[in-house]
């Protein structure tokens, strides 16, 4: 297995390009099957988790692909209506959970679907009953079976649902099939991030009619058929906030290229609190170190709050900061799996239910780790880039998983950081 090879000390310097939203590509691509057609996506990361997507869509009977040479960040969906298996096998969804954002159009467009249940990973249990409470309010027969969701519905019927947890797939999903619903829909307590407002971009553009997303109330009219698009993905927020924190955490000064300072609000402030300094310029957020960190206290929200899956990133700047800081995770139950590994790196952190305490240490020193999960890794790496000495990152497929080559990204802004082949 793959691990990534960090020696610590270098301030990051240069410009760097943030690539295309993960959570905005998946369910973008899952949308193909909305339409007969071809549809045509650009700037689409080059990611293991956009590739287990494409071959979700192949299972089925898409021809879905990503382009070659120049095109590498093109993906095309082609779908034939006639030749759908509407299945997502368990093998594919048990290794990334987004495969469940085909339910919902499977079900709207072909009348059933067959979807592996996604089960818990690391970060918290994660169950999926908002999605299939949505698809019941819409006319969906639900069954349970062998590990698999069954979605029935001769034509779903539009409906209100008031989802109990604020979910951002399980809005997507519902949204989705909501489109081809027959009358009107009214989704309440919707996740209201940019990736949403994304996908309803896409939706509206391949004909649907939806208004609200990006707010908590999203209405829908029912169409009758949707038509293919082309599309460019909107830039990753969370990859550009993590580069920010890497500029932070070296000491450096980087100009993070396509970051959105309106998708980064709360990420920008509780930088500036650490004594950063962010301004916007040239499209994108420049992020300058200060001389020392300081502590900051953090609480994750749904948008438009402090993101979860920046939450480890920012965790790490903390580690290094001149007093004690407070985060608490208010997302997923168990989002904590980085602090034992940045204990061996000296970090000084003591959990409290969903809140770590994290006292500043004068330095932090490289050691073998190990990945736990996404964004995890990528708290590791930005730990090894502050820390004296050499820090081995082990189990990096969960950094395939979201970041676009990041080692690489990190190398070209001075950092001295590798990947070593198993
Ligand atoms: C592909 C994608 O876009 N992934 C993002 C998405 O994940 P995902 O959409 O899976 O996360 P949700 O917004 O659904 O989860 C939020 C919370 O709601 C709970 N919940 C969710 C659905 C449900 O039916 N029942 C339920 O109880 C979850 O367990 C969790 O505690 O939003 C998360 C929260 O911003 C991000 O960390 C992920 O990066
Ligand atoms: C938790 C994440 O993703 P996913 O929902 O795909 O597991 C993430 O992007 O940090």
């Amino acid at each position: 297995m793959d691990k990534i090879v960090v020696k610590g000390g270098p301030a990051l310097h240069g410009e760097v390009k943030v690539s295309g939203a993960k959570n905005a590509a998946l369910p973008i691509l899952a949308s193909s099957l909305l339409a007969d057609g071809t549809s045509v996506y650009r700037n689409v990361p080059d990611l293991v988790d956009v590739s287990t997507m494409l071959k979700v869509l192949n299972t089925m009977g898409c021809e879905a692909e990503r382009l070659t040479g120049r095109q590498k960040n093109v993906c095309q969906v082609a779908v034939g209506g006639n030749t759908i298996t509407p299945e997502a096998p368990y093998d594919l969804v048990k290794t990334m959970r987004a495969s469940v954002l085909v339910l919902g159009p499977l079900v709207a467009r072909y009348g059933r679907a067959r979807v592996s249940m996604p089960g818990g990973c690391a970060i918290g249990a994660r169950p999926i009953d908002q999605h299939l409470k949505g698809l019941k309010a819409l006319g969906a027969d639900i069954t349970l079976t062998e590990g698999y969701v069954e979605a029935r519905a001769k034509h779903l019927k539009g409906g209100t649902v008031n989802f109990d947890v604020i979910t951002v797939t399980g809005t997507e999903n519902v949204m989705m099939a909501a489109v081809l619903a027959k009358g009107h829909t009214v989704l309440e307590n919707c996740a209201r991030e940019p990736e949403v407002e994304e996908l309803a971009k896409v939706l509206n553009k391949m004909g649907a009619r939806i208004e609200g997303a990006g707010t908590s109330v999203i209405t829908i009219d029912g169409v009758d058929s949707l038509h293919p698009v082309e599309h460019s993905i909107l830039p990753d927020r969370i990859e550009a906030g993590t580069l920010l924190v890497a500029a932070a955490i070296s000491g450096g000064d980087v100009l993070v290229k396509h970051a959105v300072p309106e998708h980064l609000e709360p990420v920008i402030q509780k930088l500036r609190e650490a004594g950063c300094t962010l301004t916007t310029e040239n499209g994108g957020i420049r992020c300058k170190a200060p001389k020392t960190i300081h502590p900051v206290d953090v609480t994750t929200t749904e948008h438009p709050g402090f993101p979860t899956d920046m939450q480890a990133q920012l965790m790490v700047l903390m580690c290094v900061a001149n007093g004690t800081s407070v985060i608490s995770e208010n997302i997923f139950e168990n989002r904590f799996m980085h602090v034992a590994e940045l204990h061996r790196m000296g970090a000084d952190i003591t959990i409290q239910g969903p809140t770590a305490v994290v006292k500043g240490v004068k330095k932090l020193s490289g050691a073998p780790v190990m990945a736990t999960d996404l964004r995890a890794s990528a708290s590791l790496i930005l730990a090894g880039l502050r820390a004296e000495g050499r820090t081995d990152v082990a189990r990096v497929y969960h950094l395939d998983r979201g970041y676009e080559r990041l080692e690489r990204k990190l190398r070209g802004l001075g950092a001295d950081i590798r990947r070593v082949k198993a």
